[in-house]
Formats: C-alpha cells, structure tokens, sequence
C-alpha cells in the first residue's frame, strides 16, 4: 500500500505487464548525456526472480542462458541503450571517425571479479580473474581488462552474448535460472576533440594539432539477487555465493547511506562490487537505478527491503555531475 504521491522515493512506477519500450523510452533521455560529456550508470536492483536480468537483458534462452535477440520487442535496456548510442554517435558524427566504442563485460562472483571476454590461446572466451585498483587519480581501474572494439549493435550483442554464456547460475526455489553473480557491461566511448580550438568541419578537425581523447563511460548492471535463505532454500556452495551476494549488496547500500549522510569516509572498498562502482556511484556519473519488485505478498519483506535501498539511492546528493568538454558534440547538437 504504497502512496506514490506521498512517497517522495519512487519515481515511476511500472507494472509486469508494461512493455520493454515503455521502460526504455524513460530511460533513453539519459543517454544523451553521454554525448554531452558525462558518464552515466544504469543498475537493476532487486530480490531475486524479480526481473532484474529481464529488464536489463531481456528473456534468457534455456539452453545457454544468453539473451534472446529473436524478437526485439522483448530486449531490455541493455541492447537498447547500446543501439541508442550507435544511433545518437552516428547521427552526430558520421561523417567524421572522431569516435570509437569499446566493450568490456565483467561479473563480480563470491567478490572475485572476472572478465568475461578475455580469450584463451585458441580465441575462446573463458571467464579470467582480475583485480580492481585505486588509481593514483583515485578512480577504480581494472588492470588488463578486455576492451573489444565494436562498430555496430550486432557485433556488440554477440560479443555480450559470449560473455554471458560464462555466467554463473544456480536453480534456486525461487528462481530456477538464478544469477548468481553481479554483471557489468561497460561501453567506453572514446572521442577526439580538439585541445583548445575546436574546428568547425569534421576535415578540420582532423588536421588541427591539439587533438585530445575524450572518454565518456555507460555501466548497465544487472546485480545478483538479494536473497532470504529460508526462502530459496539454498545448501552447500549455492549458500556460500548467498552469503557473498548478500554481503554485496549490503555494502553497495552501506556506500549510498554514507555518501547521503556525505560522512568524510565512504566504505567503498569493503567489496569489490563496490569498488569497481566507485566511480558511477560516488563520482561523477549520472546513476539511475531500476528497483524490481514482485508483486507476490510473500516477498513483502523483501519489497520493503528493495524500497529502502532505493530510498537511500534517491537520498544521494552530490552536487553538480561533472561534465567532460567534448564541443565537438554540444555544435553538432
Ligand atoms: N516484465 C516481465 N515480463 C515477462 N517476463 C518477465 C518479466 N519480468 C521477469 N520475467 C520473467 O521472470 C523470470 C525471472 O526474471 P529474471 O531472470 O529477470 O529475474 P532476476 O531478478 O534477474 O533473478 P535473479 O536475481 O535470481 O537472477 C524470467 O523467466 C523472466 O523472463
């Protein structure tokens, strides 16, 4: 029974039967904001079975768990967004190749992250660990983190798609293709801008000398799911990733409640997950979080505790988000 007048955490409400595009074309607006310099995250928060991956990814193929790309009407905002900004960087840049997009795709699993498009000898992806740094800048980096170059939406859903076929999952009582790790899809959009005058016409621009790159980053993250134990009933090594998810996810609340109670220490490194954030939740990227909530009274605890970590979410106040100075892309506009 949840006012949404009253209740100044909830932005907007979407109901299971609201289509794919109803939900996107929210979200879309905020991917301008990429071309306009600035970073932004997109994560699906929620119990699990809710529908996170769903939202994110669109529904999952039995036998390999990657996503359907079958009938577009059912993708999530995932490969929505990623054809969004080819669409946006082609219809402002495309006569000039001032641009390129990379990917990199990682899953945080029992606080261990690994890359999911790092290659073995023969060229087969297999899912490698690695480690997150503070830079002396005090950003999060991943040292030797695969970055794949992509020019159009297929190549970067099959690229994705490898990726997630190394994804962990478990059936659960609640959930028979559980994901039991948290993904993060990173596009790196890298533009070449001049240093101090920007010339007019894509020609000039490349021939000016004070060329400098630009980057501007989209997170999409489908976190694992929070988990009552009594409820998923859960044993042996599926219990042991429980207790990691959860510990997670706490730790990512314990970060948005310090930085809305602005406290002079942020708990950051007290997981990976949020570690690797850093910069999208407490830097200078726009977040937007997609809560999913079953509509099943019996998860009414678990709705509640979704609510909360969006009402913490909606209580961060940072300040004016930074913006890159890309006028190669405000001209265009
Ligand atoms: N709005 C929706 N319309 C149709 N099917 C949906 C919708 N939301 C979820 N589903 C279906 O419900 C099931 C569970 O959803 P999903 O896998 O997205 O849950 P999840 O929150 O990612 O779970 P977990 O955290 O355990 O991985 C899937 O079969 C999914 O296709």
């Amino acid at each position: 029974n949840v006012n949404p007048s009253k209740n100044a955490v909830l932005g907007k409400f979407y109901n299971a039967s609201e289509s794919q595009d109803t939900v996107f074309a929210d979200v879309a607006p905020l991917l301008t904001s990429l071309l306009d310099g600035y970073n932004v995250c997109i994560m699906a928060y929620g119990q699990t079975g809710s529908g996170k991956t769903y939202t994110m990814l669109g529904p999952q193929l039995e036998e390999n768990f990657a996503f359907s790309t079958e009938d577009e009407s059912e993708l999530g905002i995932i490969p929505r967004a990623t054809q969004k900004v080819f669409r946006l960087l082609v219809s402002i840049l495309s006569r000039s190749r001032s641009y390129w997009v990379e990917v990199s795709v990682v899953e945080v699993y029992n606080n261990e992250i690994f890359d999911l498009l790092a290659k073995d000898s023969c060229g087969r992806v297999f899912g490698i660990k690695r480690d997150v740094v503070t830079t002396r800048e005090g950003k999060s980096d991943v040292p030797l983190l695969t970055y794949e170059t992509v020019e159009n939406i297929s190549e970067f859903l099959h690229l994705v798609n490898k990726g997630l076929q190394l994804r962990v999952r478990h059936p659960t009582l609640v959930h028979a293709h559980s994901s039991r790790s948290h993904l993060v899809v990173t596009l790196t959009i890298t533009t070449i801008v001049s240093g101090d005058n920007f010339a007019s016409s894509p020609a000039q621009f490349e021939t000016t000398e004070k060329l400098k790159q630009i980057k501007t980053r989209l997170q999409l993250v489908d976190l694992a799911g929070s988990e009552c134990v009594g409820m998923s009933g859960v044993t042996g090594a599926a219990l042991r990733e429980t207790s990691f998810i959860n510990r997670s996810l706490s730790a990512l609340a314990d970060v948005l409640g310090a930085i809305a109670e602005q406290r002079s220490h942020v708990p950051y490194r007290n997981s990976k997950l949020t570690h690797l954030l850093q910069d999208a939740i407490g830097g200078d990227a726009k977040l937007l979080v997609m809560l999913c909530i079953s509509p099943d009274q019996k998860y009414l605890a678990e709705s509640m505790q979704s609510l909360g970590f969006g009402t913490r979410a909606r209580q961060v106040q940072r300040g004016q988000v930074k913006k890159k100075n890309l006028p190669v892309l405000s001209k265009a506009k």
